[in-house]
C-alpha cells in the first residue's frame, strides 16, 4: 500500500482551482521550445533566471526561456497539475509518477547536452545558490558527487541511453511566409517552364511542316517553268 505522511497517496489532477494556469499538462511543443534555449544558466542562477535552459526545464520560465513569475511550465507544471501528494515538494517522491516525471526531465537534459555538445564551461563557477556551483557537491546526494561529474550525457554517465522521439518543430509565422513565397515562386517557374516547352514544341511542329510548303511552292514554280512563254514564237 502506498502511503504518505498523511495517509494514502492523493491526487487531484487539475484540481488546483485557485491557479487556472496549472490546470493543464505541458505540451510536446513546450519541450521543443525548451530544447531551443541554448545557454545552460544565466545570473542570478536562480528561479528568476531568464533565457536559462536550467530554469526553463525546471519550469519557472515560459517554455521559450523568458522568465515570468506568473508562469509554471514543464517539470513544475506537471507537479502542480498532479496536485495532492505529487504537488508538494516534501511529499512528491512518494507519488510513483515522480520517477516517470523526473526520468523524462533528465531525458530532456540529456538531449540538451547532446544537441549542443555542451561543455562544463557553461555551468556557473560561482555565485549560484549553495550546492549549485560547478565544483560543489550536489545536495543531498551521498556519496558526494559534484555538478561537474553529473554534467555528462546518460550513456557516458549512467551506461544507458534514453529512447525518446522528440516532438517535431512547428514552423514560426515568418517561416510559414517564407515557405509560401518560395512555393509560389516555384509554381510560377514551373508554369513558365511548361508554357515555354509547349510553345517550343508547336514551333518545331511548324518547322516540320515547312518542307511540305516548300515542296508545294517548288511544284508551282516547276509548273510555271513548264508553261509556254507567251513571248516565244510557237512557229
Ligand atoms: O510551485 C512550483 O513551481 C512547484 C511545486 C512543486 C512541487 C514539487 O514536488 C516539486 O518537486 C517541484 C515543485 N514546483
Amino acid at each position: 500500500k502506498l502511503c504518505t505522511e498523511g495517509g494514502p497517496i492523493r491526487r487531484n489532477p487539475a484540481g488546483n482551482v485557485g491557479r487556472p494556469a496549472v490546470q493543464r499538462l505541458p505540451e510536446p511543443q513546450d519541450v521543443t521550445q525548451c530544447l531551443e534555449v541554448r545557454v545552460f544558466d544565466t545570473p542570478p542562477f536562480y528561479s528568476n533566471s531568464t533565457d536559462s535552459f536550467r530554469n526553463t526545464v525546471e519550469g519557472y520560465s515560459a517554455p521559450t526561456g523568458k522568465y515570468d513569475p506568473a508562469v509554471r511550465s514543464l517539470h513544475n507544471l506537471a507537479h502542480l497539475f498532479l496536485n495532492g501528494t505529487g504537488g508538494q515538494t516534501h511529499l512528491s517522491p512518494n507519488d510513483p509518477i515522480f520517477v516517470l516525471l523526473h526520468t523524462f526531465t533528465d531525458a530532456v537534459f540529456d538531449e540538451w547536452l547532446r544537441r549542443y555538445n555542451a561543455d562544463i564551461s557553461t555551468f556557473p563557477l560561482e555565485n549560484a545558490p549553495i550546492g549549485h556551483n560547478r565544483q560543489y557537491n550536489m545536495v543531498p546526494f551521498w556519496p558526494p558527487v559534484t555538478n561537474t561529474e553529473m554534467f555528462v550525457t546518460a550513456p557516458d554517465n549512467l551506461g544507458y541511453a534514453y529512447e525518446v522521439q522528440w516532438p517535431g518543430q512547428e514552423f514560426t509565422v515568418s517561416e510559414i511566409i517564407t515557405i509560401a513565397v518560395v512555393a509560389a515562386l516555384l509554381l510560377v517557374a514551373a508554369i513558365f517552364g511548361v508554357a515555354s516547352c509547349l510553345i517550343r514544341s508547336r514551333s518545331t511542329k511548324n518547322e516540320a511542316n515547312q518542307p511540305l510548303l516548300t515542296d508545294h511552292y517548288q511544284r508551282y514554280a516547276e509548273d510555271y517553268e513548264e508553261l509556254p512563254n507567251p513571248n516565244h514564237s510557237m512557229v
